[in-house]
């Protein structure tokens, strides 16, 4: 394949503020010449491509959108300007137990976490047993069982041992080896340096330095919704310290 796996062009996205109170009559007259009410930027006019096999670490101050632009390249968000485009199937590892349905067991989610990722009953079938050994013992156990008895730390495995498993070529991660107890972001490390050896490509937004320069050899520094340095991590991270020490 040629050309870049992920493209944004001048990638914009307007969020509304959530407001406790009403807006009176009064306000909503003041401001109808200018951005309505409570809406704001949080990325605006961001451009860069990634291709195939790139290492990425996305990094800023909180609050400036980096999960934002992670959920528009998943295309859980739409953009408002500009666009992105995607050239392959993303294993997001963001939200790890969003999908699950805690009336249904840890198998039954299995299934049905895989198949909103678009794989099919067969492939989950000859992957189940690895799957389930590498959310570790307390799942295994407990595979048959509601996932609304799960701990936190029960759902997470089991989300990462999903999504990890998919052959996807783009990884999407957010603060993922955060998660977990310190065997479990051992077992998380491993995983991610088999999938970056087979060449897949990765996007991660972390505040820990380690894992950044670890994982990325690339470095996307956002401030307040721009992009404002897209070099090596090193580079990323300098612009990161410089405004933290501002
Ligand atoms: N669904 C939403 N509706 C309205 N505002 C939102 C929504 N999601 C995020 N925001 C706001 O958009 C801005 C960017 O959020 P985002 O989560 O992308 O930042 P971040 O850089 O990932 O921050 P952190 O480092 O704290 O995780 C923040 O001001 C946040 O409060």
């Amino acid at each position: 394949m040629t050309g870049p796996l992920i493209e944004a062009d001048r990638l914009g996205i307007r969020f509304v503020r959530n407001r406790r109170r009403q807006l009176r009559l009064r306000d909503l007259l003041i401001r109808r010449n200018t951005t309505p009410a409570g809406q704001f930027w949080p990325l605006r006019d961001v451009s860069f491509e990634i291709a195939a096999g790139d290492t990425v670490g996305v990094v800023g101050r909180n609050g400036t959108g980096k999960s934002t632009l992670l959920r528009l390249i998943a295309g859980v968000l739409i953009p408002d300007e500009g666009r992105i485009r995607v050239r392959g199937e993303v294993a997001p590892l963001l939200e790890l137990s969003a999908g699950f349905s805690n009336d249904l067991t840890g198998r039954e989610n299995l299934y049905l976490v895989g198949g909103l990722h678009g794989l099919d009953a067969g492939y989950l079938r000859r992957h189940f047993d690895e799957i389930v050994q590498f959310a570790g013992e307390q799942v295994e156990r407990a595979i048959d069982t509601a996932v609304r008895h799960y701990s936190s730390g029960m759902k997470v495995r089991l989300g990462f041992a999903i999504i990890s498993h998919l052959p996807h070529p783009i990884l999407l991660m957010d603060e993922v080896t955060a998660v977990g107890d310190a065997e479990f972001r051992q077992k998380c490390y491993g995983t991610i340096d088999r999938l970056l050896g087979e060449g897949r490509t990765l996007v991660l937004v972390s505040h820990n330095e380690k894992d950044l320069t670890r994982f990325c050899r690339r470095g996307l520094y956002l401030d307040a919704g721009r992009l404002t340095v897209d070099g090596t991590v090193a580079e990323a991270l300098g612009a990161y310290h410089d405004a933290v020490q501002r």
